[in-house]
């Protein structure tokens, strides 16, 4: 079983208003995670704020317009940070806002916090302008930016007393960390593209005849772009179903948090299957009312007790 502490004998009002200003970022900015955020009782949804606010702090030092080398430099500065956060030398009265809220966090989770120096080098990794030869190589990357958050979130959770299977929980966390991650490249093909960036492993693309990139609301002339597509849907499903076996062993709305977050991506991938071309158009997104009841079904158990049928039947 992995512990979670969930008391919050006093606050403080600095460490309240430090929450309050995590949660603000999460709010506005979390297009799709919000939906399971807000499913959690207080402590955890504020916990999870405060990993939010950071991580979205480090990717946006990543997505901005600085040079590389003022980029690089900023993430270590960030890098120096969480060293005081680890450290405990980050008090409440520090101008930070995510500073104390992570501190607050790390003192009342087990929050494995090395996960987001993790992020930061899968952000240099994007600063350096890294691409990848094989699905392998890929993973590394996804590990650290996407795997990671799963591994930091279930210190969140925690695992239920007694679930079978708990030490590999962390493993499955991460696995549905890459499920999204792929799911998030899959999705975000052209916006990269037009900055520069390709994350699909150069030796997929070269087999479905897309090695000259995307540059435009077409694929390349000749390519099999679909096909492309298709592969890594499958992929990213055969993730998401390992990622799934998290599910049981979550107190409920832990459970319903991660179905949410996870039924919204899944969502977005069943759409880039039915139109692979979409996603170089412009960005494929959910309607509010599809991911709302989406976190809805979550929250009832719909998906967690189809899943775990599954899983069930799976291994009979
Ligand atoms: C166990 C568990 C909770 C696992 C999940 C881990 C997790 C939340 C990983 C996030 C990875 C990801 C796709 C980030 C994209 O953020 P973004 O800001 O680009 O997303 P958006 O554009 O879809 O809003």
């Amino acid at each position: 079983m992995i512990r979670t502490v969930e008391s919050e004998p006093h606050m403080s009002a600095p460490v309240l208003a430090a929450y309050g200003y995590c949660e603000a970022v999460t709010g506005q900015q979390a297009r799709n995670f919000a939906y399971g955020i807000r499913l959690l009782p207080a402590p955890k949804r504020r916990a999870m704020s405060a990993l939010y606010a950071f991580s979205r702090r480090v990717d946006d030092i990543g997505d901005g317009v600085l040079a590389p080398e003022v980029k690089a430099k900023r993430l270590e500065e960030t890098r120096a940070l969480l060293a005081r956060i680890r450290d405990r030398s980050v008090d409440e009265d520090d101008t930070d806002p995510v500073a104390v809220a992570l501190r607050h966090t790390a003192d009342h989770f087990p929050v494995p916090l090395d996960g987001l120096d993790e992020l930061i080098d899968g952000v240099l990794m994007d600063v350096r302008g890294e691409t990848y030869e094989t699905w392998d190589d890929l993973k590394v990357y996804c590990r650290c930016v996407a795997g990671a958050i799963g591994r930091l979130s279930l210190g969140v959770f925690g695992t239920e007393p007694g679930a079978r299977g708990a030490e590999r929980a962390p493993e499955y966390a991460d696995t549905l960390g890459l499920a999204l991650q792929l799911t998030n490249i899959l999705r975000d093909v052209r916006e990269d593209a037009e900055n520069g960036r390709t994350y699909l492993p150069a030796d997929d693309l070269a087999k479905f005849g897309c090695s000259a990139g995307f540059d435009g609301p077409r694929p390349p002339e000749g390519s099999d772009f679909a096909g492309l597509v298709h592969f890594e849907v499958r992929r990213a499903r055969a993730l998401f179903a390992e990622g799934y076996r998290l599910l049981p062993m979550l107190d409920r709305r832990s459970g319903a948090c991660v179905a949410a977050m996870a039924g919204i991506y899944r969502r977005l991938l069943d759409r880039i299957e039915r139109e692979p071309e979409a996603v170089l158009r412009g960005r494929v997104s959910l309607p509010g009312r599809e991911k709302a009841y989406v976190a809805v079904r979550g929250l009832s158990g719909l998906d967690a007790r189809h899943v775990s049928r599954r899983t069930v039947r799976r291994r009979a």
